[in-house]
C-alpha cells in the first residue's frame, strides 16, 4: 500500500536529495572510517528543533520512505534487507534517521547496527550540512520574508546550530543569520538583517569578506574562504573555519550566498596530534613496523630501515619473518602469538636478520591494535637492536670470571671448578692437589720496568704455564703475580712433585721483552693436597698460600708441601704486617748506630745506622724479621726513605755538634735499588737535611743486581758522582758476578759475618775470608769485616790486610748519645 502511495518518481527524487545531503556530509566520510561502504547508506532526512507537526511530518514521510525501500527491495527479491532507524533527542524530537541495507547473509550480525552510535555524535556536523538542502527552496523575492519549503522554520532550524550562519543576497545584503551570528558580532538580528558588510565591518573587514563571497560566487562551490586562531567568550582557545557556498534557486540562477563559520579546534588538534603521531614514528630511534590482521606490512619507519637495512618499498606487503635468524624453535613464536592473542601485548627479545645476513638481537614489543568491536586490525611492533647491549653484557660476564690481562679464570671461576672437582673427588674417593704460585721479587719488576713491562711477562708466563700443564690441570690467575693451579686426580705426591718441576722449567728461559731486554724470573711455589690438607677450597687456598710463603722464606725459588705448624706461622705474619703498617704511621722505628774502625789502628772511621722496632704489644722485633716483610708487603720502600732521612739528620746533627765521622752508612734494600727514581729520592733527602755527601755511604746487597743490573750500575754510578761511598753488603752470600762486579762504582767490599764468625777455625771461611780481601784489594776497593767478635778474629783478618772492621768486639749497635767515644770533636777532645 505504501508503495502505491508513493510514486517511483517521487522516490527517485527523495533519493536523489538524501543522496545530495550525504555527498556533501561528513557523515559520510565517518562511515567510510568505520567501513560501511557508502553504498549502504541509503537514506538520511534531518530535522532539529522542528515544530512538532513538521517533525511528525518529517517522521512520517522519512519512514515512508524507508519502508517503501524496503518494500522495493524485497519485491525485487533481492538478498538485501533495509534497517531504519530513528534518532531522538532527550525531548523525543527527531534528529535523524538513517536507513542501511544490507546482505542478507549479514544479517544475524548485530555490528551493522553500530555505526549508528557514530552516527549521534556527528549529529551536529549533519546538521551544518542539511541545512543546504532546505535553502535551495528559499525564497529570497522578498527579503524580509524568509519562507522555508517543507513547512521548516529556517530560523529555528539555524537558530539551533553553534555555528555562526549567514545568508546574503547577491547584492551582498543579509537576509537571515542566527542567534550564534547575533552573538559574535554584538549585534541583534534586526541590527545585521538588511545590511551589506560595509554597514557592519570596518572597510578592510568588509572588503576580505565580499572577497569571500566572490569567490564562493566564481567558483561555483563551497570554499573555505578563512582559517584562522581565536578565543571563545570562556576564553577558550579556539581555531575558526568560515566557509561559504553560493546558493541557487530552483532554476539554477545564483540566489545568493551561504557562510557559516564554525569551531574546528578539535579538528585541528587531531590534524596536529597526527602530524606529531607521524613525526615520532618517522624520527623514533627504535625501529617501528606496522602489520596489517593478516602480518603483511603495511609500514615501517626510518629507524626499521636503519637496523634492519630493508627500504620500505622492500618490505611493504612482505611478511616480518623475512628477518627471521632461524635462531627460535617453532615452539617459541607458538608462545609468542598466543600471548599476543590473549593479552594483546608481547615483549622479549628476538634474534633476527638484517637483509645482508647478519643476526642481531632486538628488544621488542609487538601490539595488537582492536577495532571499536575488539577485532584485531593491526598489529604494530616497536623494536630496538641491542647488539651493543648483548656485547657489554658479554664482557661483562667475561669480566666476572675471567682475568681480562691473560684471559685465564679468575680467583671466581677458579674457587667454582675447584669445588665441582672437589665433588667428583669426594664421590671418587681421589685427591686433588691446588698450587700456589708467587713470582719472586715480581714488584721489583713492575717498580723498576713498569707496570707495562710487568704485564708483559705476567702474560707471557700464563701462556707457558698453560702450555707446561696438561689439558686437565686448571690454571688461574688470581692476583698481581700470583697464580694457582689445580692437579686434579692426582696418584701421589710424586706426580705432584712432576708438575711443579714443569712448571719451574717454564722460568729456565729468561724473558725477552718487546723491547729485546730479557729478564730471569724465579718462582716460590706451595702445595695443598686433598683431603689430607683441607677438604674445601677456601682452606686448601690458604694452606697452598702459607706453603708458598714458608718456600719464600726457605729462600725462595723454591716449593714447599703445606704441613700444619704453617697455618700458625701465617697467622703471625698476618698479626706482624698489621703491627708494621702501624708501626710506619706511627714512627714506631729508631736508629741505633755500630762503629766501624780502622783494623791497624782502631780508630773510628763511620758508622752502620741500623733500624730498631718496639712494638709496644709485641715487644721488640728484629729488623732480619720485620726487613724480608716489609720487602714482601711494600713498605720498604717507605721505612727505607725514613732511615736514609733519619741517619742524614743525626749525621747533620753530629757535625753541628762539632763531632767528626767519616760516613754513615745506610742499608739499601734490593727493592729500593729497582725503583726508578732512587737517586732522585736520595739527592732530595740530602738537600732536605743537609748532609754532605762525603759523609753518607749506601750499601748495598748483591742481590740487588740481580735485575736489570744495567740500570742498578747506572744508578750507583750517578750516586758515586754525587760523592757518595758504596759498598758491596754480605759479600759473598749471594749473586755474585766478578763481571758486574769490576764494572761497579764501588768503594768498599763487606765480608758477611757468616764467614767471619769460624775464622780462623773453619778452612772454608778462612779460605774465603782471604779471597775476598785479594780480590777486594785486586779491584782496588777497601774491605771491611762485620761480625767480628773476638781478638782472634780481629787478628786474622788484621793480618791478611782486611782495611775495616765492626763488631761486637768494639761496640754493639748503640743509640746515637751513647757514642761519643767513637765521635771526635773538631779540636781532637772526646
Ligand atoms: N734495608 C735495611 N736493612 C736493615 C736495616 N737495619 C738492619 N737491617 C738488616 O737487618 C738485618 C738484621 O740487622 P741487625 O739485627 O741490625 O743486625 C746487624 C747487626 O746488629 C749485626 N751485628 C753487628 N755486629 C755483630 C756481631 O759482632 N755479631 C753478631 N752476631 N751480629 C752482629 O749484624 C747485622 C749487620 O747487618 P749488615 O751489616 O747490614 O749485614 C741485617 O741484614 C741488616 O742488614 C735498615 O735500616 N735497612
Amino acid at each position: 500500500m505504501l508503495k502505491e502511495a508513493i510514486s517511483q518518481t517521487q522516490l527517485r527524487e527523495w533519493q536523489q536529495e538524501i543522496n545530495d545531503i550525504s555527498a556533501e556530509f561528513r557523515l559520510t566520510i565517518t562511515f567510510n572510517q568505520i567501513d560501511v561502504t557508502a553504498h549502504r547508506l541509503q537514506a538520511i532526512c534531518i530535522n532539529q528543533n522542528a515544530k512538532e507537526r513538521t517533525c511528525q511530518q518529517h517522521q512520517i514521510s522519512l519512514l515512508h520512505y524507508m519502508r517503501a525501500l524496503n518494500d522495493n527491495a524485497r519485491s525485487s527479491q533481492s538478498s538485501t534487507e533495509v534497517y531504519h532507524q530513528l534518532i531522538r533527542d532527550e525531548q523525543g524530537l527527531l534528529l535523524a534517521g538513517l536507513s542501511f541495507s544490507a546482505v542478507n547473509d549479514e544479517l544475524d550480525k548485530p555490528e551493522l547496527f553500530a555505526p549508528l552510535s557514530a552516527i549521534q555524535i556527528r549529529i551536529a556536523d549533519m546538521l551544518s550540512s542539511a541545512i543546504r538542502v532546505y535553502l535551495s527552496s528559499i525564497d529570497f523575492g522578498d527579503q524580509s520574508k524568509v519562507n522555508v519549503c517543507h513547512d521548516v522554520d529556517l530560523q529555528a532550524f539555524i537558530d539551533a546550530f553553534d555555528e555562526h550562519i549567514w545568508i546574503k543576497n547577491v547584492d551582498g545584503i543579509y537576509i537571515a543569520c542566527n542567534k550564534s551570528v547575533e552573538q559574535a558580532w554584538r549585534k541583534s538580528k534586526e541590527q545585521i538583517v538588511g545590511k551589506n558588510d560595509h554597514d557592519l565591518f570596518d572597510v578592510r573587514t568588509a572588503t576580505s569578506f565580499i572577497e569571500g563571497d566572490e569567490l564562493a560566487i566564481n567558483t561555483g562551490s563551497t570554499v573555505i574562504v578563512s582559517e584562522c586562531e581565536d578565543v571563545d567568550a570562556n576564553y577558550n582557545k579556539i581555531w575558526l573555519e568560515t566557509i561559504k557556498a553560493p546558493v541557487k534557486d530552483g532554476l539554477g540562477q545564483l540566489s545568493g550566498v551561504l557562510g557559516m563559520t564554525r569551531n574546528i579546534a578539535e579538528h585541528k588538534e587531531a590534524q596536529e596530534q597526527l602530524i606529531l603521531a607521524s613525526n615520532v614514528f618517522q624520527n623514533a630511534v627504535e625501529g617501528v613496523v606496522i602489520t596489517d590482521k593478516d602480518g603483511n606490512i603495511t609500514d615501517i619507519n626510518q629507524a626499521f630501515t636503519d637496523i634492519t637495512g630493508y627500504s620500505r618499498d622492500e618490505v611493504l606487503g612482505q611478511n616480518p619473518n623475512i628477518l627471521s635468524s632461524g635462531r627460535h624453535p617453532k615452539s617459541f613464536f607458538e608462545r609468542l602469538w598466543n600471548t599476543l592473542l590473549v593479552q594483546g601485548k608481547w615483549h622479549g627479545e628476538i634474534w633476527n636478520r638484517r637483509k645482508y645476513g647478519a643476526i642481531f638481537p632486538q628488544s621488542i614489543t609487538i601490539s595488537a591494535v582492536f577495532d571499536k568491536q575488539n577485532i584485531i586490525q593491526y598489529y604494530v611492533a616497536v623494536f630496538a637492536d641491542i647488539s651493543v647491549q648483548k656485547q657489554n653484557e658479554e664482557k661483562l660476564k667475561n669480566l666476572a670470571y675471567f682475568d681480562p690481562l691473560t684471559q685465564l679464570p679468575n680467583r671466581m671461576q677458579f674457587m667454582s671448578l675447584v669445588e665441582q672437582e672437589l665433588n667428583h673427588s669426594n664421590r671418587a674417593k681421589k685427591q686433588l692437589a691446588i698450587l700456589f704460585l708467587d713470582i719472586d721479587f715480581f714488584k721489583h719488576i713492575n717498580d723498576s720496568l713498569g707496570h707495562v713491562i710487568g704485564d708483559e711477562i705476567l702474560v707471557e708466563l700464563s701462556k707457558r704455564l698453560s702450555y707446561a700443564l696438561s689439558d686437565f690441570d686448571v690454571l688461574a690467575r688470581l692476583s698481581g703475580d700470583e697464580f694457582v693451579v689445580m692437579l686434579p686426580s692426582i696418584m701421589s705426591t710424586d706426580s705432584v712433585t712432576s708438575s711443579v718441576d714443569k712448571i719451574r722449567s717454564v722460568f729456565e728461559r729468561p724473558f725477552i721483552l718487546n723491547n729485546a731486554q730479557s729478564v730471569r724470573l724465579t718462582a716460590s711455589m706451595g702445595v695443598a693436597i686433598y683431603p689430607s690438607d683441607g677438604d674445601d677450597h677456601d682452606s686448601l687456598l690458604r694452606n697452598a698460600d702459607a706453603a708458598m710463603h714458608r718456600a719464600k722464606l726457605d729462600g725462595r725459588n723454591n716449593y714447599a708441601f703445606y704441613t700444619e705448624s704453617m697455618t700458625k706461622q701465617a697467622v703471625e705474619q698476618l698479626k706482624l704486617q698489621t703491627a708494621l703498617h702501624h708501626a710506619l704511621a706511627n714512627e714506631d722505628f729508631y736508629l741505633v748506630y755500630q762503629p766501624k774502625l780502622t783494623l791497624k789502628d782502631l780508630s773510628p772511621c763511620g758508622f752502620e745506622a741500623l733500624i730498631r722496632w718496639h712494638d709496644p704489644i709485641l715487644g721488640d722485633i728484629s729488623p732480619a724479621e720485620f726487613i724480608p716483610l716489609a720487602e714482601k708487603i711494600g713498605l720498604i720502600w717507605d721505612i727505607g726513605l725514613w732511615v736514609l732521612k733519619t741517619a742524614c739528620l743525626q749525621g747533620v746533627e753530629w757535625l753541628t755538634q762539632g763531632k767528626t765521622f767519616e760516613r754513615i752508612s745506610v742499608n739499601v734494600a734490593s727493592l729500593q735499588m729497582q725503583r726508578n727514581d732512587f737517586v732522585d729520592k736520595v739527592r732530595q733527602v740530602l738537600l732536605e737535611t743537609g748532609l754532605p755527601t762525603k759523609h753518607l755511604e749506601l750499601e748495598v746487597t748483591e742481590s740487588c743486581m740481580m735485575h736489570n743490573p744495567e740500570a742498578i750500575i747506572h744508578d750507583l754510578k750517578l750516586l758515586g758522582a754525587m760523592g757518595i761511598a758504596l759498598s758491596i753488603d754480605d759479600f759473598g752470600t749471594g749473586y755474585s758476578s766478578l763481571n758486574y762486579l769490576k764494572r761497579l762504582p764501588i768503594d768498599k767490599l763487606k765480608i758477611d759475618q757468616s764467614f767471619v764468625g769460624d775464622i780462623p777455625h773453619d778452612v772454608n771461611n778462612t779460605a774465603i775470608a782471604k779471597a775476598v780481601i785479594a780480590l777486594g784489594h785486586a779491584l782496588n776497593l777497601q774491605i771491611i769485616a762485620e761480625g767480628v767478635e773476638t781478638e782472634e778474629q780481629a787478628e786474622f783478618l788484621r793480618r791478611n790486610g782486611c782495611d775495616l772492621a765492626q763488631g761486637y768486639l768494639y761496640s754493639r749497635p748503640r743509640l746515637s748519645d751513647a757514642l761519643t767515644e767513637f765521635l771526635p770533636l773538631v779540636n781532637g777532645i772526646k
